[in-house]
C-alpha cells in the first residue's frame, strides 16, 4: 500500500443523520485507472469532495503522495499534484479554448487570476496550455470560443485544463456524461494512455467505459465500499449484482 499515489483511510462523513461515507479506504496506484461506481446517491460525489478538499471528513484521512492532506485546502492539494475534472463544467464559455487552458496553467502556476490579462503573453504559460490542448486533440480549436465547442470537445478541454497542472493523480467526475458514442470512444482511448502519466480515480456511470478502462473497480452502495476488484471479479460478485449491476454484469 505504501506505493499508493492517493489513498483514503477510513473516511467517514455524515449529513445530519445520513451517513454518506462509511469508513471508506481506497487507494490509487501508479499507472492504474480505479473506477468508483454505484447507484445515484451512493456517495460518490461526497467521496470526491473529501479527496479534493471541498468537504472535510468527520473521521479518517486522505493521503497524497504519502503526505496526509486531510486538513489541506483544495488549492494546496492541486499544487501538490491532484488534478480533477468536474461533473458540471467549470469552463468560461465566452473565452476562447486557449484562454481557458491558459487560465488553467495560471492556476497551476499558483498565480492569482488578476494576472490573467498578461498570461496570454507569458510564453511558458502559453506553451503549457498549447501542449495540453494538443494532447487532447484540440489544437485546431484553440482560437474558437468555448461556447462553440461540441459537448464532447468541452469535455476534452476540461481534461486539457486539468493537464496544465501536470498532475500526479487525476480525479474525474463522470467525464463521459452527455458524450455521444464517438466522443466516448475518443475520450476512452485518451484516458487509456493517460493512466501511465497520471493514475486516474474515475467516477463514471458509463459501464462500457468503466469495463473497458478500469484496472480495478470499487462499488459504493449507501456510502460503503461493498467490493473492490478487477472487472472480472466485480462482474462475478453476487452482492454487486444484487445491489447495482444486475443485468449489466
Ligand atoms: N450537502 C449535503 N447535505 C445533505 N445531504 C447531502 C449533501 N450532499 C450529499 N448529500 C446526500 O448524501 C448522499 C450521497 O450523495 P452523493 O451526491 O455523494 O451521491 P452520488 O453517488 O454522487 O450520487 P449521483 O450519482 O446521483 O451523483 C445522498 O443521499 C445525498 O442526498
Amino acid at each position: 500500500m505504501t506505493d499508493a499515489v492517493l489513498q483514503t483511510k477510513g473516511i467517514t462523513k455524515s449529513f445530519g443523520a445520513l451517513r454518506a461515507s462509511r469508513d471508506i479506504s481506497i487507494d490509487l496506484k501508479p499507472g492504474e485507472i480505479h473506477a468508483i461506481i454505484g447507484p445515484n446517491g451512493a456517495g460518490k460525489s461526497t467521496l470526491i469532495g473529501q479527496i479534493c478538499g471541498t468537504l472535510k471528513p468527520d473521521a479518517g484521512s486522505v493521503h497524497l503522495l504519502g503526505q496526509d492532506v486531510t486538513q489541506e485546502p483544495t488549492r494546496s492539494r492541486a499544487r501538490a499534484g491532484l488534478g480533477r475534472t468536474f461533473q458540471i463544467s467549470a469552463l468560461a464559455m465566452e473565452d476562447t479554448v486557449l484562454q481557458n487552458a491558459v487560465l488553467g496553467a495560471l492556476g497551476a502556476a499558483g498565480k492569482p487570476w488578476r494576472f490573467f490579462g498578461n498570461a496570454l503573453k507569458d510564453k511558458a504559460l502559453r506553451e503549457t496550455a498549447e501542449e495540453a490542448l494538443e494532447r487532447v486533440g484540440l489544437q485546431d480549436q484553440a482560437r474558437m470560443r468555448t461556447a462553440e465547442l461540441s459537448h464532447g470537445q468541452r469535455r476534452q478541454l476540461e481534461v486539457a485544463v486539468a493537464l496544465t497542472l501536470k498532475p500526479k493523480a487525476l480525479v474525474m467526475d463522470e467525464p463521459m456524461a452527455g458524450m455521444g458514442s464517438e466522443g466516448s470512444k475518443i475520450l476512452t482511448g485518451f484516458l487509456d494512455k493517460l493512466r501511465q502519466e497520471a493514475p486516474i480515480l474515475l467516477v463514471e456511470h458509463d459501464m462500457d467505459a468503466v469495463f473497458s478502462l478500469a484496472d480495478r473497480i470499487s462499488v459504493l452502495v449507501y456510502g460503503e465500499v461493498i467490493a473492490t476488484g478487477t472487472v472480472d471479479e466485480i462482474r462475478a460478485n453476487t452482492a454487486v449484482k444484487e445491489a447495482y449491476l444486475g443485468d449489466e454484469a
